[in-house]
């Protein structure tokens, strides 16, 4: 059986040209669409477009700040690095890249797969939390461009989720160790705080069944254990461009509590898996001078996008898959987020 592997990515435009921030923020909102009452697809595009360009201004101008998004560049360096990681390991597996909301985009792969032949597609979202708007809604996007080529009907099956992946712990706390070394920085210190930012999302998801909020918290606890802090808060970065609740509390507040309690913060952005505008705009331009504002230092920990050891992890996550494209259940378990055949997750579901 020939299998392929599609890595999925969120993608941001690496250049600040406004028709392509509208353009992508119009797909963003598209995707989203269910959290608003739209009775038709034409409906649906065009609140789509406008929320787009409500928001275009300043997300444009935060890619001017950083000459635009390093994503993409950092998502083709881990695919060509699990690349030869797989190769090393003898398997001969075709990987192909799709991005949610950047070219080549989902429907494009779907096409590759295709064409290649591909009787075996194995969907892996690159976003360790699984998520609604992220993983579900990738593999979702690429089974319904799949199931839209004539005569194209391979074997499928998707990796939702691995925060609890050893490996992956493993890089995110030695990156966290060695940043609080290299900085002389010390959690444990009366005046020193620990926060953990991660990407917030609409409640309404989290109400429909989706688990990112517990897995944020067993993580970020997992993640506190390994680096010996005892002590520490957690942030969502929330993007409200519509009138509906999101994850709290808000980073922001969170930061604007500490004032008075402490004089520096060490920040984690844990939902990340590159340097993108949400780390190094939202966090290091917008949050620092929030901190600032409330006299806190703010030292925010790198995302570990170019740890070599990603590969090495990407590669253990798809193995099971490479032989026989049926991971027994020690493996893997029926992922709780995305209710289809074939979708498999590292969470088993937490004891009530
Ligand atoms: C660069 C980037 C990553 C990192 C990718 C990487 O490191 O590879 C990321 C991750 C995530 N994004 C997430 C959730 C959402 N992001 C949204 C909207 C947006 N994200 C943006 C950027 C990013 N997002 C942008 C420019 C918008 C447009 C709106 C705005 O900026 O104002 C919306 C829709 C809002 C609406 O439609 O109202 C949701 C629900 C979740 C949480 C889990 C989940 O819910 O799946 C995660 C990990
Ligand atoms: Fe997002």
């Amino acid at each position: 059986m020939k299998t392929g592997v599609a890595l999925l990515n969120f993608g941001e435009p690496s250049r600040p040209d406004r028709d392509v921030v509208i353009e992508y923020l119009t797909r963003i909102f598209y995707n989203n669409a269910s959290l608003e009452q739209a009775d038709t697809e034409e409906e649906a595009w065009e609140r789509s477009r406008e929320l787009a360009g409500r928001r275009a201004p300043s997300l444009l101008e935060e890619y001017e700040e950083i000459g635009g998004s390093p994503l993409n560049e950092q998502a083709a360096a881990q695919r060509e690095a699990l690349s030869a990681e797989l190769s090393e390991r003898g398997h001969d597996v075709e990987l192909f890249h799709g991005m949610q909301f950047m070219e080549p985009l989902i429907p494009d792969v779907a096409e590759q797969l295709a064409e290649a032949g591909i009787e075996a597609v194995v969907g892996m979202p690159i976003y360790p939390l699984c998520g609604h708007s992220t993983n579900v809604a990738a593999l979702n996007d690429l089974e319904d461009a799949i199931a839209d080529i004539d005569g194209y009907d391979p074997e499928f099956a998707g990796i939702t989720g691995w925060h609890r992946a050893p490996t992956y712990n493993r890089i995110r706390a030695e990156t966290i160790t060695a940043f609080l070394e290299e900085n002389d920085l010390d959690p444990s210190a009366p005046d020193t705080a620990f926060v953990f930012s991660a990407h917030g999302t609409p409640v309404h998801y989290l109400e429909a069944g989706n688990r990112y909020d517990t897995y944020v918290e067993e993580h970020a606890e997992t993640l506190a254990r390994m680096v010996d802090v005892d002590d520490y808060e957690l942030g969502f970065q929330n993007h409200s461009n519509r009138d509906i609740p999101w994850t709290e509390p808000e980073i922001e507040d969170v930061i604007e509590g500490l004032e008075g309690e402490a004089e520096r913060v060490v920040l984690e952005p844990m939902s990340f898996i590159h340097e993108q505008s949400e780390t190094l705009v939202e966090l290091d331009i917008d949050l620092r001078e929030d901190a600032e504002a409330v006299g806190l230092d703010l030292h925010r920990v790198p995302v570990p996008h170019d740890d070599p050891r990603l590969a090495e992890l990407f590669a253990d996550l798809l193995e099971p898959f490479l032989s026989g494209f049926e991971p027994s259940y020690y493996q893997y378990r029926q992922c709780q987020c995305r209710d289809a055949p074939g979708t498999y997750c590292l969470n088993a579901p937490r004891p009530e």
